[in-house]
């Protein structure tokens, strides 16, 4: 079995010290129920969320920000969440930064401001923004577009904006909703040289479609299935669940995530 590369240099194991513990949650939509009853605990390291469609991992990632109503208990770095409020709320600087699947700030801002915003709401003071963002820029690669107004930005210049925000506070956890969908090969791979080296001491929950982000960033993965964990553990471990003799540790990614979720490997 091919093991992954961030099963050697990470501890993604639940046996650290628990950055985000998610108890018992569950959330819903008028009717519709998002997720049920769900259960686990992260530490540093990058764990992939999974899942079809409609699974619920966006209402989870929004419940840890929480800024999605939920029942049960989550508590990121000791700290217990209480929807629906802002995490730093009369806290300081918050401890979690977030990635959105859908970014979108005011057009006629510049990347700066934007950036800077973000790191002031996020409890920075006026002056530490400021430096927060120019380093922030610099770490996506945007440096040069700091004066640029947001409404002149590719998309994936846009997502690098997004995850600028998420980061300039410098947070313990890192949330980000399929955060390399719309770059391009180059700062695909930048980003995920950067989420393996942030990882080394922080956590990260990187929701992604993409097994190859999965392979390449996390040494353990939960999947979500219909608003309830259908598995929790390293990548390795999942691979296992696949079919044997595949050519390589992304195909027995994709056979074991086949099995379990669809009941199939096609
Ligand atoms: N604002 C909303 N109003 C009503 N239902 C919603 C809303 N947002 C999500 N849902 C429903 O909640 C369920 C979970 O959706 P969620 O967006 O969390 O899934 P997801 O795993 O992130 O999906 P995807 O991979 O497509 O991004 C789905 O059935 C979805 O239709």
């Amino acid at each position: 079995m091919p093991t992954s590369p961030a099963d050697r240099i990470q501890n993604p194991s639940p046996g650290g010290a628990a950055l985000i513990s998610i108890e018992g949650v569950s959330a819903g939509y008028g009717s519709t129920l998002a997720l049920s009853g769900v259960s686990f605990s992260v530490g540093a390291g990058v764990c992939a969320l999974l899942g079809p469609n409609g699974a619920g991992k966006t209402t989870l990632l929004n419940s840890i920000v929480g800024v999605k109503r939920f029942d049960g208990r989550i508590e990121v770095g000791g700290r217990e969440i209480r929807p629906v409020r802002p995490l730093n709320w009369n806290h300081g600087v918050s401890k979690v930064g977030y990635l959105p699947q859908t970014f979108s700030t005011a057009p006629t801002l510049s990347v700066d401001e934007v950036a800077t915003y973000a790191a002031w709401c996020n409890g920075l003071g006026r002056k530490a923004a400021r430096s927060a963002s120019v380093e922030a820029l610099h770490t996506v690669d945007l440096a040069e577009k700091r004066t640029s107004k947001v409404r002149t930005l590719s998309g994936g210049e846009r997502q690098r904006l997004g995850l600028a925000c998420a980061i300039a506070h410098q947070p313990s956890t890192l949330l980000l909703d399929e955060p390399t969908v719309g770059l391009d090969p180059s700062q695909r791979a930048n980003l995920r040289d950067y989420l393996a080296r942030v990882a080394r001491d922080r956590c990260v929950i990187l929701a992604t479609h993409l097994l190859e982000d999965v392979r390449v960033t996390a040494g353990r993965v939960v999947i979500l299935a219909a608003g309830r964990v259908a598995f929790d553990g390293t990548t390795s471990e999942l691979a296992a669940h696949g079919e044997a003799g595949r050519r390589d540790l992304e195909s027995d990614l994709e056979s074991g995530y086949r099995r379990l979720v669809e009941g199939s490997d096609g």
